[in-house]
């Protein structure tokens, strides 16, 4: 099932996966989906205070970070300028001395991810790379506008050049346990994204309960979403840890059913490169080494580079320069 490719970050040989299909929907598999939220809540608690990453190691996980993020901005003031300095940034994540030093000349993000209006900006931008565009389509972030211009602003950001689309799903449907139009729904966006690689976003922040994001998660990886993604970055509650070991084991159990592995995708909030090593570990400890790569794996993140990029610093010189300190405040 799995193909090597080229390495595209140079981290590690780069492994593809078989697309996730998806499959009829299941009511009774749905119904079945429990979660035991004071379990849950009880296991993310205790994974902060985890030495995560030996210290000797820091340095090469920081790195794999840096090659899973998409990198973001996603704000009503975006400008071609932003976007062109955000891709300058994709192309060259850290400064050029820490990658000779680290041995990573070349290292690059995953993804940049950006509104459909910036999807041309960001293509041209990245020409001669091999780091994709991402969009968030359909009517982002509340995805509350006409279902066929969400449908026909996905086609649009394709034809634009995204290879990615990161869609947000009717969180009413599911508040509704209307699992057979949220069903529908994903078929009709996957479908719409042809060839791209569609991100289902389900907005965990705005879905009420664990079960219910469990459910979701579920119904969306039927649906053929090739990643789950926690939310928009907009909703009162973001990335979680609780709705992380939910959503990680959800995509567990879709694969012991289907053989289908689904990426996974938490975003928002996630700005420090100390939690995006909890996260790695996470993975590693619940999927496996298939979840570190960047067809598995992303951090949808508008500011962790930056704290990423301070930390190496800090581990090549032991300090912070004058710039990076005044970054942190
Ligand atoms: O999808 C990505 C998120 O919108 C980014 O959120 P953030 O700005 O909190 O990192």
């Amino acid at each position: 099932m799995n193909t090597e490719t080229p390495a595209r970050t140079g981290l590690l040989p780069q492994v593809t996966h078989a697309r996730n299909p998806g499959m009829a929907l299941d009511l009774d598999w749905v119904a079945s989906v429990q979660a035991n939220t004071s379990a849950i809540e009880r296991r993310a608690a205790t994974l902060p205070g985890r030495r995560s990453v030996k210290k000797e190691y820091q340095a090469a996980w920081l790195l794999k970070a840096i090659s899973l993020i998409d990198l973001t901005t996603l704000s009503g003031d975006d400008t071609p300028g932003r976007v062109q300095r955000l891709c300058a940034k994709a192309r060259q994540p850290v400064a050029p001395w820490m990658l000779e030093r680290l041995g990573m000349p070349g290292l690059t993000v995953g993804a940049v991810c950006v509104y459909h209006e910036m999807v041309e900006t960001a293509v041209r931008a990245l020409e001669g790379t091999s780091i994709p565009v991402a969009a968030v389509s359909t009517g982002f972030p509340a995805g509350l506008s006409p279902y066929k211009l969400r449908i026909a602003e996905i086609g649009e950001s394709v034809r634009a050049g995204a290879k990615e689309i990161d869609i947000v799903i009717s969180r009413r449907h599911v508040l509704t346990q209307n699992w057979q139009a949220l069903y529908d729904e994903m078929r009709d966006m996957r479908e719409a994204c042809g060839d791209a690689h569609v991100k289902a976003i389900l907005a965990t922040g705005e879905l009420g309960t664990l079960r219910n994001v469990a459910r979701a998660s579920l119904v969306c990886m039927m649906g053929g979403a090739d990643f789950i993604k926690t939310s928009t970055g907009k909703e009162a509650v973001n990335a979680t840890l609780p709705v992380s070991l939910t959503m990680i084991r959800a995509i567990r159990d879709y694969e012991a059913r289907t053989g289908y592995k689904v990426g996974y995708k938490p975003a928002g909030g996630i700005a420090k490169a100390k939690d995006a090593l909890v996260y790695l570990t996470l993975m590693k400890d619940e999927l496996g080494h298939p979840w570190l790569q960047p067809d598995l794996f992303r951090f949808g993140a508008s500011s962790l580079l930056g704290d990423i990029e301070r930390q190496l610093e800090h581990h090549l010189t032991g300090h912070y320069s004058a710039a990076n300190r005044h970054a942190m405040g």
